[in-house]
C-alpha cells in the first residue's frame, strides 16, 4: 500500500524469517534431487493471446526457492497492492505521484481498445498513421532531400530514453533492416560522437531525427545545432532544413523555434516516460530501419504482454515472478547486481537499455510517501552478449565471492544459420551449459577423481566450484519483432511490480537532476581562473587544472 514501507508487511516478515531459518538449506543440488518435477512446477511457456507464434519458455527452477517461498511472495505482492496498482496503471491514474502524471506506454501499443481516459490517448492512431505515411515515403524514395535524391542515412540524434531503445532495438532487429538505409545514433554531448558520424554522411541524403520529450536536453540541442550547421553549410538555404530534419517531441514550441515545423514533428505526451517511449513517436527511426509493419508487429508483440500481466494469476504471471525471484535475492540475500546475458549477438545492447530501464526507474531512496527505505531497492544493472561475457566476467559469476543472479537469453533458431548452424550450436551449448554450471558446480572430490591423489592442494582448491548460483533462463524461437516487444514488456512489468513493493515512484528521476544544474554553473567559469567560485578544493582544484591546457 502507499505509504507503508515493505519492511512492515507481514509477508516480508515472514520471507525474512523463511531465509534465516532456511537459506543455508537451499542447495539447488538438493532441490532437485529431491523432486523429480521441479523443471515443470518451475517454468512456464508465454504464448500471446493474439498471435501463438509469439512464445516463449521462462525456466525459473534454478532459483533458491521452494513452493512456501514463493507463496510467501506472491503474498508479499498482494500485501502491497500490487494489482490495485497495475490497475491504476493501465486505467491511467497518475501513479506518477512527484510528477503528477500518468504512466501510459501501454497505451502506445492498445491494440485492444482498452479505454483509458487520459488526454493524447486519443490521438495514438494519427501518431502511428504519421509515422507509417513518413516511413513509407522515406523507405520508397519518394521523400527526397533537397537536390532531388532519396535518403541514405538516417541520424537520430537523443540521449538517454530518446536513444537506448532505439539503438538497442534496430540491433536486435538488423535481420528485418532495410540495408541500404544506413543508421545512426548521436546521444554523447562529445563532440566526438557528432563529428564521426557525419564524417560519413552526405548532406545530400541524411536525414535527422531530432528525439527529445522535452526539447531541452542541453546534449540533444547542442548536437542538433552542429548537425543544422553542417548540414546549412553545404545547403545554404535554410528552406532545405523541411526536407532533413525532423523532431520526435512533446513540446512543439521549442521544436519550431529550432526551426523545424510542425508538420516535421511527431508527437508525444507527458505520460510517455523517456525510459518507456521507444513505442512512441522516438520509435521512428525503428520504423524507418525495420519497416513500419514490422514497428507495429513489435507494439502487438508487447500488447499481447500487457495483457498476459494484466490478467494472468500472481502465480502464473511471468513479470511478477521474474519481479518477486528479484526481490528475493536483492532484499534477503543482499544480491547487490543482476546480470543480463542475451545468447544472441543480436540483443547485444539489451542490458545497455535496461540499465536505463531498471536503474533510473527504481534506484531510489524514498518511498511515494517520502519515507527513507530500510531496505534495497532497485539492484545494479548489467551485462554482455554471450559468450564474449564468458572469456571475460563469468570468473567472477562462477567462484567470486558475490552472489550475482542472472537471467540467459537465448533463440532457439537463428537468422544466420550458417555452417548448418554450427554456429548456433555451439552458442547453445553455452546458453545451456552456464547455468546448469552456476547452479551445481564441481564439488572437491570430483576434482580430485580428476587429478589424482597427487594433485597439490591449492590447486584442488582453485578448481572448485560451489555452485548453487541461481539463474533464470528463457528460451524462444527466433527473435522476431514480436517477441523482442514482449520480451521487452515482460522487463518493464517486472521493473513495475517491483517498484510497487518497494513503495517507490518508478516513474520519475529526480536524481539525474543535480548534476546537470552544477555543470550549467561551472560551464559559465571555465574560462578564467578568477572565475571559478563557490566549490570544494577539489572541484575547484580539477577545473584550475583544466584552465592550465584548455584551448578555443
Ligand atoms: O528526451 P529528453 O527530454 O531529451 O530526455 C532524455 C533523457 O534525459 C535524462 O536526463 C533522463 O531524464 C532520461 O529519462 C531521459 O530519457
Amino acid at each position: 500500500m502507499p505509504g507503508t514501507l515493505a519492511s512492515e508487511y507481514t509477508a516480508w516478515k515472514k520471507l525474512q524469517q523463511i531465509y534465516d531459518e532456511q537459506h543455508s538449506k537451499l542447495v539447488l543440488k538438493d532441490l532437485f534431487a529431491q523432486d523429480p518435477d521441479r523443471f515443470s512446477k518451475f517454468s512456464k511457456e508465454y504464448v500471446s493471446k493474439d498471435d501463438p507464434a509469439t512464445t516463449f519458455l521462462l525456466d525459473y527452477s534454478k532459483n533458491l526457492v521452494t513452493e512456501t517461498i514463493l507463496n510467501a511472495l506472491f503474498e508479499l505482492v498482494r500485501e502491497a497492492g500490487v494489482e490495485q496498482e497495475r490497475d491504476a496503471l493501465f486505467s491511467g491514474k497518475h501513479i506518477n505521484t512527484s510528477e503528477d502524471r500518468a504512466v501510459l506506454h501501454v497505451a502506445l501499443r492498445n491494440f485492444s481498445g482498452w479505454k483509458i481516459p487520459e488526454p493524447g490517448v486519443e490521438d495514438v492512431p494519427k501518431v502511428l498513421d504519421h509515422i507509417r505515411s513518413f516511413t513509407n515515403a522515406v523507405r520508397s524514395g519518394e521523400w527526397k532531400g533537397y537536390t532531388g535524391k532519396p535518403i541514405k542515412s538516417i541520424v537520430n540524434i537523443g540521449i538517454g530514453g530518446s536513444d537506448l531503445g532505439p539503438v538497442m532495438v534496430t540491433e536486435a532487429l538488423k535481420p528485418y533492416s532495410k540495408r541500404d538505409l544506413e543508421a545512426y545514433f548521436v546521444s554523447n554531448i562529445d563532440g566526438t560522437h557528432i563529428a564521426e558520424t557525419l564524417r560519413v554522411c552526405d548532406p545530400e541524403t541524411t536525414l535527422f531525427i531530432i528525439a527529445s520529450k522535452t526539447f531541452t536536453t542541453q546534449e540533444t540541442i547542442t548536437n542538433a545545432e552542429s548537425a543544422r550547421e553542417w548540414f546549412l553549410g553545404h545547403a545554404k538555404d535554410k528552406a532545405h532544413v523541411a526536407k532533413h530534419f525532423v523532431a520526435l517531441s512533446t513540446n512543439t514550441k521549442a521544436v519550431t523555434g529550432f526551426g523545424i515545423s510542425a508538420d516535421n514533428m511527431f508527437q508525444f505526451w507527458d505520460w510517455v516516460g523517456g525510459r518507456y517511449s521507444l513505442w512512441s513517436a522516438i520509435g521512428l527511426s525503428i520504423a524507418l530501419v525495420i519497416g513500419y509493419e514490422n514497428f507495429e508487429a513489435l507494439l502487438r508483440g508487447a500488447h499481447g504482454m500487457d495483457k498476459h500481466f494484466r490478467e494472468t494469476p500472481l502465480e502464473s504471471n511471468l513479470p511478477v515472478i521474474l519481479a518477486v525471484l528479484g526481490i528475493w535475492y536483492n532484499d534477503f540475500y543482499g544480491a547487490q547486481t543482476h546480470c543480463l546475458l542475451p545468447y544472441d549477438q543480436y540483443l547485444h545492447k539489451f542490458a545497455d537499455y535496461f540499465q536505463q530501464g531498471d536503474m533510473e526507474s527504481n534506484g531510489k531512496f524514498v518511498t511515494k510517501s517520502g519515507q527513507r527505505v530500510n531496505y534495497q531497492t532497485g539492484p545494479i544493472i548489467w551485462g554482455a552478449a554471450g559468450t564474449n561475457g564468458q572469456h571475460s566476467f563469468y570468473q567472477l559469476l562462477h567462484q567470486g565471492t558475490k552472489l550475482v543472479p542472472a537471467d540467459f537469453l537465448a533463440p532457439a533458431t537463428t537468422h544466420n544459420p550458417i555452417a548448418n548452424s554450427k554456429h548456433h550450436r555451439i552458442l547453445l551449448s553455452n546458453f545451456f551449459a552456464q547455468p546448469e554450471a552456476l547452479a551445481f558446480g564441481k564439488s572437491e572430490e570430483q576434482v580430485r577423481a580428476e587429478l589424482g591423489t597427487s594433485a597439490p592442494e591449492p590447486l584442488v582448491k582453485s578448481k572448485v566450484f560451489e555452485g548453487n548460483r541461481p539463474s533464470n533462463s528463457i528460451l524462444f524461437p527466433l527473435l522476431t519483432p514480436a517477441t523482442l516487444g514482449a520480451l521487452i514488456a515482460l522487463y518493464e512489468h517486472k521493473i513495475f511490480v517491483q517498484g510497487a513493493i518497494w513503495g517507490i515512484n518508478s516513474y520519475d528521476q529526480m536524481g539525474v537532476e543535480l548534476g546537470k544544474v552544477l555543470a550549467k554553473a561551472i560551464l559559465a567559469q571555465l574560462e578564467k581562473p578568477s572565475d571559478v567560485k563557490g566549490h570544494d578544493s577539489s572541484t575547484a582544484g580539477l577545473i584550475h587544472y583544466y584552465q592550465k591546457y584548455r584551448k578555443e
